[in-house]
């Protein structure tokens, strides 16, 4: 394994001083490995129940849970594809957990990939309300766009800016905004030791300028009134900290606010730069005080104002006739209840379901305008794999049942396809009632529409 570097064990070393040894002691020990139950699925107790590993609860998240990495791989089991929890870090479940995201509201996550607290946002909005999730990698996006509809998120529109050029059109128009920040990574270096590798002093610095500017690009979204949430996996006080202190000297009408769930974690350390002691309200989640890897977790409150004025919706294509007509003839073919009301989107052919009045998006990345629907064609409308995993199976009017072990749902995985005596078709292929994408019958066979990147065996 990678050796800590020399520099960060020196820093560390100094910092911590006596609790240095207990600190240190934590790399010689595996890092813990978490899951969080995705209650746009199920219930927490549903999920207890249903799911065969050995979970022990992650005292600052409701639906977080600790796993045994010895003995079980959630990653391979089918619940997972069907979206039914997120593989997460226990300390990365700390941030969206102090944000408190509440249903209905307006939600930025402004470095969101892979998805991991753009999906607990998700669940704590239950559907309703609008979730801004940008992400500027494009690679990076691509693992978004994927959680994001394996956990069945419907009002969730993805974006792919730099974060500076956000601001002039969302100006005063979110509620609460996470800035999950890109860092330098050292509370990752016992889970990722890859992470060593790219550490140096000089990466701190540069992690530090580049959060700070993230903030200041974000603090002009916030309407007054609204909380702002700066997360990092690193233990570095010159971003932490530093990046904090620096923020509220140039932005007095922000004000720390108290992490809710602070009684886990340790408090922040402001006297290790010499700032205000209220910053010690954020907190610190350290590998020797708790189950979890390193995080930094800050809130932040705008001062109540009149700034913040009210930007016009922008215009999204329209839908041209045709393409209503085929989604909703085949709504009427295979939903058995009125869902999906719009207002809608056209991509090219391809059909979006919008979350609400957005600004312009002109000029903009736009990864998903909103819930994929599916290609309207001249004749017909192909569902997408998105609407499937946002269904329930008692809104369908044809589905099939798989159990977790039975071959046929592993045949179905691998994109085979299967016998099948059902009605002809789109029908909605299940693990016990939970989605895992389409198939089409016809004479009697069931076509396999399970997307082709996401084929494989269940071991
Ligand atoms: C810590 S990761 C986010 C993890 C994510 N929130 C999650 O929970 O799955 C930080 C993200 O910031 C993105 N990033 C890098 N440079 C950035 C920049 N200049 N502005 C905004 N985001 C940036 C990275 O691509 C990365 O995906």
């Amino acid at each position: 394994m990678n050796r800590l570097p020399e520099d960060y064990q020196k820093q560390m070393r100094k910092l911590l001083k006596e609790e240095y040894p207990a600190f240190i002691q934590t790399y010689d020990n595996p890092p813990y490995r978490g899951l969080r139950i995705n209650t746009l699925k199920l219930s927490v107790a549903e999920g207890r129940q249903r799911l065969p590993f050995q979970l022990e609860p992650v005292p600052w998240c409701d639906a977080g849970f600790l796993y045994d990495h010895d003995r079980d791989r959630p990653g391979k089991h089918v619940d997972h594809a069907a979206g039914l929890y997120y593989i997460q870090d226990p300390s990365a479940m700390a941030p969206v957990e102090a944000l408190q995201p509440q249903p209905g509201e307006k939600i930025l996550d402004l470095c969101a990939a892979p998805g991991g607290k753009t999906t607990q946002i998700a669940a704590h909005m239950k559907g309703e309300g609008i979730l801004v999730a940008n992400e500027i990698s494009k690679e990076r996006r691509k693992a978004l766009v994927e959680n994001l509809e394996r956990c069945g998120v419907t009002n969730a529109l993805i974006l792919g800016e730099d974060p500076r050029h956000l601001s002039t059109r969302f100006t005063g128009w979110f509620d609460r905004i996470l800035i999950d920040a890109p860092c330098s990574g050292e509370g990752m270096f016992r889970k990722d030791p890859d992470t060593r590798e790219r550490w140096s002093l000089r990466s701190t610095e540069t992690a530090a300028e580049l959060q700070l500017s993230i903030l200041e690009a974000a603090a002009p979204m916030l309407r007054p009134g609204g909380k702002l949430v700066y997360s990092t996996c690193t233990f570095n006080p010159r971003e932490n900290e530093g990046v904090l202190h620096r923020f509220l000297q140039q932005n007095p009408h922000f004000t720390p606010g108290q992490v809710p769930q602070a009684a886990h974690y340790q408090p922040a350390r402001p006297d290790w730069i010499d700032a205000s002691p209220a910053l010690a309200q954020a907190g610190r989640l350290w590998p020797h005080h708790l189950k979890g890897e390193g995080h930094f977790v800050a809130v932040l409150e705008k001062r109540e104002g009149d700034e913040g004025g009210r930007q016009k919706p922008g215009k999204l294509p329209p839908v041209h006739g045709d393409a209503q007509r085929v989604f909703k003839d085949f709504l009427w073919e295979t939903l058995t209840e009125d869902r999906f009301p719009g207002p809608f989107t056209l991509f090219g052919d391809h059909l979006y379901q919008i979350p609400g009045d957005l600004p312009s998006l002109k000029g903009w990345v736009v990864e998903r305008p909103g819930l994929y629907l599916g290609q309207a064609k001249r004749k017909h409308f192909a569902p997408s794999h998105a609407l499937a995993l946002a269904l329930t199976s008692d809104s369908v009017r044809r589905k099939v049942s798989f159990a977790p072990e039975e071959e046929h749902l592993n045949q179905y995985l691998r994109g085979e396809t299967l016998p099948t005596a059902g009605d002809p078709g789109w029908t909605l292929v299940t693990v016990e009632g939970f989605p895992l994408g389409w198939g089409k019958v016809s004479n009697g066979l069931l076509k396999n529409h399970y997307p082709k990147w996401l084929r494989r065996d269940l071991i």
